[in-house]
């Protein structure tokens, strides 16, 4: 059975002087131990997705079960990591990672156990006692992830979660993220616009359209990893896959000039 499973899911916002259909005719369904990329322009309803199956916004039509049972609300079950290191600035590294774990109520020996071994596997032992401040962009997305971790989320829902660092930094998480997924089986959901992300990343990459937000292609990536992305079959799926979202990135452009001449 499917860990998560999208069915006939549906988004409209409400807006003062119009609807938006976020999401229409959504069907998904992702395994145990996938890990799926969800791709597309900006505003395709890439977000709205995600935090429908975190439950932070729940969708206006259908339904969305995690291991069975409808989504009602965010859960355990579903850590999530956001493109801005939603850290807590007063906290060390140490503290930042321990924090869910102190609500949950963990004896103090456990948590401190967990904590080192995060700290361990995301290589931040040595910035344990610093402040997200004092860190760089990719060392406050490893926090990001290491506190998610803590949680032992089956599942990871993220959200551009390296759309701001640089080319480097980002492919150093990108392998960093695939070890730790090969290692821990996770269930992952990423959500990305980056076409090369998620061909390096993903097991399947599901395409959506600009408003509304529908499934254009749910394409299986058969490449082994380590990928290369100068490979010929990672180079003609981004030749393909380019092309679907050029199509989308276009209605979006269309979309805004009409806006742009009615105002
Ligand atoms: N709270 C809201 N009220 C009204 N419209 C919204 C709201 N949230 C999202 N939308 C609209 O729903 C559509 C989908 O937005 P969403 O943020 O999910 O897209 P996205 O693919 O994640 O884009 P991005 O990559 O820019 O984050 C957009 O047209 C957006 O303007």
């Amino acid at each position: 059975m499917a860990q998560i499973v999208a069915s006939n899911v549906q988004k409209v916002f409400k807006t003062a002087d119009r609807e938006v259909v976020a999401l229409k005719d959504i069907d998904l369904e992702i395994a145990r131990g996938e890990f799926v990329c969800l791709l597309g322009p900006s505003g395709c309803g890439k977000s709205t997705l995600l935090n429908a199956v975190a439950g932070f916004s729940l969708p206006t039509g259908g339904v969305i079960t995690v291991d069975g049972k409808p989504v009602q609300g965010p859960g355990p079950d579903r850590g999530m990591v956001f493109q801005e290191y939603a850290l807590f600035p007063w906290m060390t590294v140490a503290e930042n990672i321990a924090f869910g774990l102190q609500v949950q109520k963990k004896q103090k020996a456990e948590i401190a156990a967990t904590v080192s071994q995060l700290l361990e596997m995301l290589n931040l032992k040595d910035f344990r006692d610093r402040f997200p401040k004092d860190l760089s962009g990719g060392m406050r997305q490893r926090v990001a992830i290491a506190r998610v971790l803590a949680l032992d989320s089956p599942i990871m829902l993220m959200d551009e979660p390296f759309g701001a660092l640089d080319a480097l930094t980002r492919r150093n998480l990108q392998d960093e993220l695939l070890r730790l997924w090969e290692r821990l089986g996770k269930t992952i959901l990423f959500v990305t616009h980056s076409i090369e992300e998620s061909i390096y990343l993903a097991d399947r990459i599901v395409v959506m359209t600009y408003r509304p937000g529908t499934i254009k292609r749910d394409q299986r990536v058969d490449i082994p990893r380590p990928r290369d992305p100068s490979g010929h079959a990672f180079n003609e799926l981004k030749r393909e896959l380019g092309r679907l979202v050029m199509e989308e990135q276009q209605r979006h452009a269309d979309d805004e000039m009409k806006l742009a001449a009615v105002d």
